[in-house]
């Protein structure tokens, strides 16, 4: 069972400190302007093929189904709806939804975490907030904070959201053939490759480019990826989202994603901005591992969706 923290924060708690809305006051007027993080985003469809190889090696029932319907989000970090898409983070989210199960994911172009339990994660929203000088309290005090800093600053900003990796970031357990658990991270990597934006890009482009720029794309040929899952070897932590395991391990292909747009005017894409994304909803023969990261991240989801009501 995982070590509780000395200081474990409330739900509640975590979802004040995401928002930057510490007291009752602040909290109502969250209420009223309906807060959310990772406000800036937008909606889109799609479908999921998956490996038909993946039954060889992986007990998941949920991925003979082919294709499987998908409602995509693409959004930035943060409660800010005009932040700039020349910030580096880039974010996907994805129901998968099956005849019969749903899966969920959302997902982060960093492969590391900021934060390895609760009191750490609300300490980091908290200081960030301060703005420059949390930002360097956090990174003379917080190494897991300071890691995360300097893989973001090493990344440079995407033109497209179609040019970039996601990572699920928390470990899941996965049933294979012979009913063991074994353990493995989500990666999407990208058909159309990663790239940066140069010096020059950044200075020709406004604030607002991604959105027009996956929607156009898609009129004429599908954003793509494909998802692997990362297995863990022996001795790799698997319940820390702050530990990055080797690019070298063995990975399984579970299938393609393709963004084309199509379903866009189906309801539940129309609807899906004011819906959450459950990064624990699974089919089954997919388990959520012990993170306790990844342990609070629906309660989350479900108080920041009950308070923007
Ligand atoms: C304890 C850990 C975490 C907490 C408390 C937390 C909190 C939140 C909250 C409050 C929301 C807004 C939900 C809504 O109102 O719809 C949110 C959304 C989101 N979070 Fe987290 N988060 C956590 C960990 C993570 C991690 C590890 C990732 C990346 C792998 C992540 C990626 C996202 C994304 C992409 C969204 C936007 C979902 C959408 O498009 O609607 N979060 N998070």
């Amino acid at each position: 069972a995982p070590i509780a923290n000395a200081a474990e924060r409330t739900i509640a708690e975590l979802v004040d400190a995401v928002n930057g809305t510490p007291d009752a006051a602040s909290r109502e007027a969250g209420k009223k302007v309906k807060l959310r993080n990772h406000t800036k985003g937008f909606c889109t469809s799609g479908y999921f093929a998956p490996n038909p190889k993946l039954h060889d090696s992986l007990n998941i029932p949920f991925f003979n189904q082919n294709p499987i319907k998908v409602t995509a989000r693409f959004s930035l970090g943060g409660t800010n709806p005009k932040l700039s898409d020349k910030t580096p983070g880039r974010f996907m989210s994805l129901k998968i939804d099956g005849d019969k199960e749903n899966l969920n994911f959302v997902t982060t172009n960093v492969p590391i975490f900021f934060a390895s339990n609760l009191d750490d994660f609300f300490t980091f929203q908290t200081k960030v907030k301060q703005g420059a000088e949390g930002k360097q309290w956090l990174i003379d005090n917080k190494p897991d904070a300071k890691a995360f800093f300097n893989y973001l600053t090493q990344q440079p900003p995407s033109p497209s959201f179609a040019n970039s990796r996601y990572f699920g970031v928390n470990s899941f357990l996965f049933t294979d053939k012979q009913n063991n658990s074994i353990a493995g991270k989500w990666i999407f990597e990208p058909v159309a490759g990663t790239a940066a934006l140069s010096a020059s890009e950044l200075a020709n482009l406004g604030d607002d480019f991604l959105k027009a720029e996956l929607l156009q794309r898609i009129n004429t040929q599908p954003a793509q990826w494909d998802l692997y899952i990362q297995l863990a070897e022996q001795g790799d932590e698997i319940n820390n989202p702050t530990v990055l395991w080797p690019e070298n391990r063995q990975r399984i292909l579970v299938g393609k994603v393709v963004i084309d747009g199509k379903r866009d005017s189906d309801p539940q894409v129309q609807q899906c901005d004011k819906s959450i994304f459950n990064p624990l909803l699974l089919p089954k023969g997919i388990a959520a591992s012990d993170d306790p990261i990844l342990n609070a991240r629906t309660a989350a989801y479900v108080e920041s969706f009950i308070r923007r009501q």
